[in-house]
């Protein structure tokens, strides 16, 4: 899979080394941050690539308009302003730049929590009144406090180094972080119940997912310790913003330091204006450093991906990596030419399940992006055939989407530890019935070739390259013949193989050098059955 990418459009205040990157890289690149959602999605259809901050609401509308899109990115980590799923449904790569701001969202959460222990904000805004109160602004050290850290991920971990520095005690939790790996930045994993009550602070630094959505809740301020404060740099809602604003009310949480809100720009400034809240309007980001690493980041990840060098950043297309690689790309191209082959082979089985075999170590990682591949020859067939409406780019990143979709099942077995002195790939079509139609394929250069169909093996392996016709026989029928038959029906035939018959059933290719234009009349009274495939 190749990713053209003519013409860019950024839709949201991206520093100009962005464009400068692209530019040089020939892609054409439109900046213009002041589209309406309307003008948005008249003009996306020209565009290739979109890239956006967070303001840009990338919706299933968006998405939808853009029908040259094939990658989305996000110049920042957050991609929850991004409709994820219906891009990858669509086939469309996005891409965000993990880690670019950290170090500035980690020191904006820093600066939150000191301005909140001495009440930096009402102290400088009574100054700024022309007010001297030294009383009324009296505050606590961070020194023995406990700070909670809920996700340990690039920005949590560098928010416990710096507090650490304050003295503080670094307590957290994360699904998917070890202690021990926590443990390697003096953080104490701990499950969220022991938390509660132990934390002086609690910064939360996950996505906003399901899972997160009002973490923070009214039953768990009533779990932690009376005065409590709470910092959120990561996204609006995972604080339930309406039960915060009750537990500060109440004096539960003593306060609360805000950079992200459910609504941005919110509606109700309620909470903004409380004061025991410092707020910010999402400035986690906003520092030069960050926006020129965002910036460039994104854009050489669109000119590596064009140039099928790199996926990095890519959050929906594991598949495509391996499909980038230069060695690995010859065994995709066969994988779906195996797909295509296969399911031509089995018109009259109703397969539910498709299992590719590895045989190759070079090959041992790569097996989802195998299975992607085998499914796009097959599906892409067998969609066609049954008058089912086939997507109009089915691809690598989509193709996963649509196999579950059509019911049938995949997988993906190393054999290369078997002994078995096979090589290459193999997949087997299964029915329900319990019928299998296996088809085994390698690579020479750049080549595919296919081995054998059925445990038939060809004599000469035969060229999956170009129009090509596949054909069943019953018993042995001279190659001759076949040429002959095919020439009767207007083909011009380049080359021919044809695997050994055993148990009363043989296979062949037929490769030719145009299309065929017209009916196998004279082919499919040589051979049993004679299907015409593209590859
Ligand atoms: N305010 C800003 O300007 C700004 C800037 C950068 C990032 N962010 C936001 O900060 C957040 C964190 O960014 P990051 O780069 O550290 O991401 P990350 O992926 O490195 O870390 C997130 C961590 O959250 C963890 N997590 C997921 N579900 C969890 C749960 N239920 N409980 C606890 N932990 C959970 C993950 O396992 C992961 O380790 C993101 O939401 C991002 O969008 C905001
Ligand atoms: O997730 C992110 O990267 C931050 O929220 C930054 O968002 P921004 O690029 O709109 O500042």
């Amino acid at each position: 899979m190749t990713i053209q990418l003519r013409k860019v459009l950024i839709s949201d205040e991206i520093d100009d080394i962005c464009l400068e990157i692209l530019r040089k890289n020939g892609v054409e690149v439109v900046k213009n941050c002041n589209l309406s959602k309307e003008d948005l999605l008249k003009e996306i259809a020209g565009y290739d690539g979109l890239i956006v901050r967070s303001a840009t609401k990338v919706s299933a509308e968006v998405i939808n308009a853009g029908v040259n899109l094939k990658i989305i990115g996000r110049a920042g980590t957050g991609v929850d302003n991004i409709d994820t799923e219906v891009a990858t449904k669509k086939g469309i790569i996005v891409m965000n730049t993990p880690g670019g701001n950290t170090l500035s969202a980690a020191e904006h959460t820093c600066t939150l929590i000191i301005a909140l222990t001495r009440n930096l904000g009402e102290a400088s805004k009574s100054m700024k009144d022309g007010k001297w109160d030294r009383k009324k602004f009296m505050g606590t050290e961070l020194y023995g406090k406990t700070l909670a850290i809920i996700g340990l991920g690039r920005i949590g971990k560098e928010v416990a180094l710096r507090m650490q520095s304050f003295g503080m005690t670094t307590i957290g939790y994360d699904p998917i972080i070890s202690s021990d790996e926590s443990a390697t930045f003096n953080t104490e994993w701990m499950p969220l119940e022991k938390i509660w009550p132990l934390a002086d602070y609690i910064t939360v630094h996950t996505p906003l997912i399901p899972q997160t959505k009002n973490l923070i809740n009214d039953a768990v301020f009533g779990k932690c310790k009376k005065g409590v404060k709470v910092i959120n740099v990561a996204r609006g809602g995972i604080i339930d913003e309406d039960a915060l604003l009750r537990a500060l009310q109440s004096g539960q949480c003593g306060g609360a330091g805000l950079d992200v809100f459910i609504e941005e720009p919110p509606k109700d400034y309620t909470l903004a204006k409380h004061p025991n809240v410092i707020a910010t309007p999402h400035l986690g980001a906003s520092t030069i450093e960050a926006q020129v690493r965002v910036a460039e980041e994104i854009a050489q990840q669109f000119v590596d991906l064009a140039q099928g060098r790199s996926l990095f950043g890519a959050v929906n297309a594991n598949a495509l990596a391996n499909a980038l690689n230069p060695a690995l790309r010859p065994w995709i191209q066969l994988a779906e030419k195996l797909g295509t082959v296969g399911s031509q082979l089995t018109k009259t089985l109703s397969v539910n399940n498709v299992e590719v075999l590895i045989y190759e170590k070079s090959l041992e990682a790569a097996g989802s992006a195998l299975v992607s591949s085998v499914m796009i020859g097959y599906l892409n067939t067998s969609l066609a055939e049954n008058g089912d409406i086939l997507p109009k780019n089915l691809n690598i990143i989509n193709s996963p989407i649509y196999t579950k979709q059509s019911g049938i099942k995949t997988t993906s077995t190393n054999k290369c530890k078997s002994g078995q002195l096979k090589s290459g790939i193999t997949v087997e079509f299964q029915s329900a019935g319990g019928e299998v139609l296996e088809i085994c394929g390698v690579i020479a250069g750049e080549h595919s070739l296919l081995t054998s169909v059925q445990a038939n093996t060809f004599k000469v392996a035969a060229s999956l390259h170009g129009e090509t016709i596949v054909y069943r026989v019953d018993k042995p029928v001279s190659l001759a013949d076949i040429i002959s038959a095919a020439e009767k029906d207007g083909l011009k035939v380049s080359a021919i193989s044809a695997s050994e018959v055993k148990h009363g059933q043989g296979f062949g290719i037929i490769n030719l050098e145009l299309p065929v234009t017209q009916g196998l009349n004279h082919l499919n009274q040589t051979v049993n059955s004679a299907y015409v495939c593209s590859l």
